[in-house]
C-alpha cells in the first residue's frame, strides 16, 4: 500500500472462519464491539457507528431475508459525490449491442492484460441477459489481474458476484473480514459489500464471474435425495471480523446500473470492527462437493450437480444455476456415459477450472469457455462419441477435471468485445462434423 498520507495502519481480527450457508453469523475483532441484545444502541460500543446493510427488502419472508449490521469506525454515508470513471471492458444488462446468436460458440482464454492491471481494471464482460434495473438476469465476466488493488475498494450495487478462480490465489479483504481463495474455491460476494482483491502470491490471477442481478444464490432443495448431499451448508465459510484503521486516500469504486463510479474517501472503508447478520460473503471449496450420480444406468441430468441456484419468480426455473462437474466414478451399465446430445431451453455457459471435460476431447481449455444458447444442439464431440460408444463399461473414474456451468433461463447475448475482439474459436462446429450415420433398418 502507498503509505504517504496514512497515519494509522491497524488490522485487527482473528484468523478463523465462521461456517454455515445462510446462518446468522456474528463476529467481533475487538471484544465488546458487538452490541448485545439490540442492533442500534444510543451509543454503539467503542465509539463505533452502527449501520445496516440490507440485501433483501425489509419485508421478505424470513427464509429469503438477508441483512447484516456493521459496527464501523466511520459510517459509509460519509463520502463525497461519486463521479463516473471508465468502465474498461465491463458491460451490463440489458445486453443489446449484438444480435443474440443461436450458434455454438467457444473461446480461448483471454490474452494477458498489460502489467499493472488490478482485479477491477481486468474485468471483461462476455455477455449476459435480463436487466439490471429490473434486478433480473445475469452476466458472465472474466477477470484477469496481475497486481493487487491498491488504495481502492470495489462493490457491486447491481448484483452478487460468484467468483470462480481458475488460476492464482486471491486474498479478498472485505468489510466482513478476509477470505483467501484459489483454483477449486468459489467466493460468493453479496450485493453491495465492499472489498479489495490482493494477489498474495504476487502471481497473476484469472477466473470467471457470474454476476447475478436477481434473487441471491441459495443451496438447492434436495427432494428425494434426502437431508444430505451435494454442497453441504456447513462447508461455506464466512470470514471473521477484521478491520483496517487507515487514514489516507482510498478510492471507493461502485458498479451502479452497469457503470463504474468512484468517490474519494479519506480512510479505508474496510473499517468494520464487528458485525452480525446473514448478508455475508462466503468461500466454498468445490472439492467438498458430494457428487451424486446414477448407480444403475443412464446419464443423469446435470441438475444433480447444482452447487447453488438463484431462483427466479417461477418455482423450479432458476435465473441462474451454478453447476460443477467434479471428479466422480461412472459405473452405468449399458449407458453412453459422457454428457448426452442435447437441446436445452436453458442457456449454458461453461468454463474449465482444471484438467479436461468428459464431453470434449480438445479445444475446451482452462480459462476458456463455451456458450450453448437456448435450443442450440450440442453434446459430445465426434471423438468422444466414438470412444464412449465403444468403451468397455467397467467402473471408471473421471479423475482429472473440474468444469462448471452457469445455466440460465434467458439466452446470453454477447458484448461486442466477445464477438469482434476476443472472437469465438473458428470452426467449433467441426467438432460435431463427421458423426456418421449408423442407421440400419
Ligand atoms: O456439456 C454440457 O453441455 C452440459 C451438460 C452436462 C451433462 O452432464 C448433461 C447435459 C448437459 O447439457
Ligand atoms: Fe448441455
Amino acid at each position: 500500500m502507498g503509505s504517504g498520507e496514512r497515519t494509522t495502519v491497524t488490522t485487527g481480527g482473528g484468523t478463523g472462519q465462521l461456517t454455515g450457508f445462510g446462518n446468522e453469523h456474528s463476529s467481533e475483532a475487538v471484544p465488546g464491539a458487538l452490541p448485545v441484545g439490540r442492533n442500534s444502541p444510543q451509543r454503539a460500543p467503542l465509539g463505533l457507528y452502527a449501520e445496516q446493510l440490507s440485501g433483501s427488502a425489509f419485508t421478505e419472508p424470513r427464509a429469503a431475508n438477508r441483512r447484516s449490521w456493521l459496527y464501523r469506525i466511520r459510517p459509509s454515508a460519509a463520502h463525497p459525490p461519486f463521479t463516473r470513471i471508465g468502465n474498461g471492458a465491463l458491460r451490463g444488462a440489458p445486453f443489446d449491442d449484438t444480435v443474440p446468436d443461436p450458434n455454438r460458440l467457444r473461446w480461448d482464454p483471454l490474452p494477458a492484460p498489460p502489467a499493472g492491471t488490478d482485479f477491477v481494471a481486468g474485468l471483461w464482460t462476455l455477455g449476459g441477459n435480463g436487466d439490471i434495473r429490473q434486478r433480473t438476469g445475469m452476466a458472465v465476466h472474466l477477470y484477469h489481474a496481475n497486481t493487487s488493488m491498491k488504495d481502492r475498494v470495489f462493490s457491486d450495487a447491481d448484483g452478487e458476484l460468484l467468483i470462480v478462480p481458475e488460476r492464482g490465489e486471491l486474498r479478498l479483504r472485505t468489510e466482513f473480514g478476509v477470505l483467501r481463495a484459489g483454483p477449486g474455491h468459489i467466493v460468493l460476494m453479496p450485493r453491495g459489500v465492499r472489498f479489495r482483491v490482493e494477489l498474495p502470491a504476487g502471481e497473476a490471477a484469472r477466473g470467471y464471474i457470474c454476476e447475478n442481478y436477481g434473487r441471491p444464490f441459495v443451496l438447492p432443495d434436495l427432494g428425494p435425495i434426502g437431508a444430505n448431499g451435494l454442497a453441504a451448508a456447513r462447508d461455506f465459510e464466512a470470514p471473521v471480523a477484521a478491520y483496517e484503521d487507515i487514514e489516507g486516500p482510498v478510492e471507493a469504486v461502485t458498479k451502479f446500473c452497469g457503470n463504474l463510479w468512484a468517490t474519494a474517501l479519506d480512510h479505508s472503508p474496510l473499517d468494520v470492527v464487528a458485525w452480525h447478520g446473514s448478508h455475508v460473503p462466503y468461500r466454498y471449496d468445490l472439492r467438498r462437493f458430494n457428487v451424486l450420480g446414477s448407480i444403475s444406468f443412464d446419464h443423469p441430468d446435470p441438475s444433480i450437480f447444482t452447487v447453488l441456484t438463484a431462483p427466479s419468480d417461477t418455482p423450479g426455473l432458476a435465473g441462474v444455476d451454478f453447476v460443477v462437474f467434479a471428479p466422480r466414478w461412472l459405473v452405468g451399465e449399458d449407458t453412453f456415459r459422457p454428457p448426452y446430445f442435447h437441446r436445452n431451453v436453458m442457456s449454458e455457459y461453461m468454463g474449465l477450472i482444471e484438467g479436461a471435460y468428459d464431453a470434449k476431447a480438445e479445444g475446451f481449455v482452462p480459462g476458456g469457455g463455451s456458450l450453448h444458447n437456448m435450443m442450440s444442439a450440442h453434446g459430445p464431440d465426434r471423438e468422444t462419441f466414438e470412444r464412449a460408444s465403444a468403451a468397455d463399461l467397467v467402473p471408471a473414474k473421471v479423475a482429472d477435471g473440474l468444469a462448471f456451468m452457469f445455466e440460465t433461463r434467458w439466452p446470453v447475448t454477447l458484448t461486442p468485445a466477445a464477438v469482434n475482439e476476443h472472437r469465438p474459436q473458428h470452426g467449433y462446429d467441426n467438432v460435431w462434423e463427421g458423426l456418421q450415420r449408423h442407421f440400419t433398418a
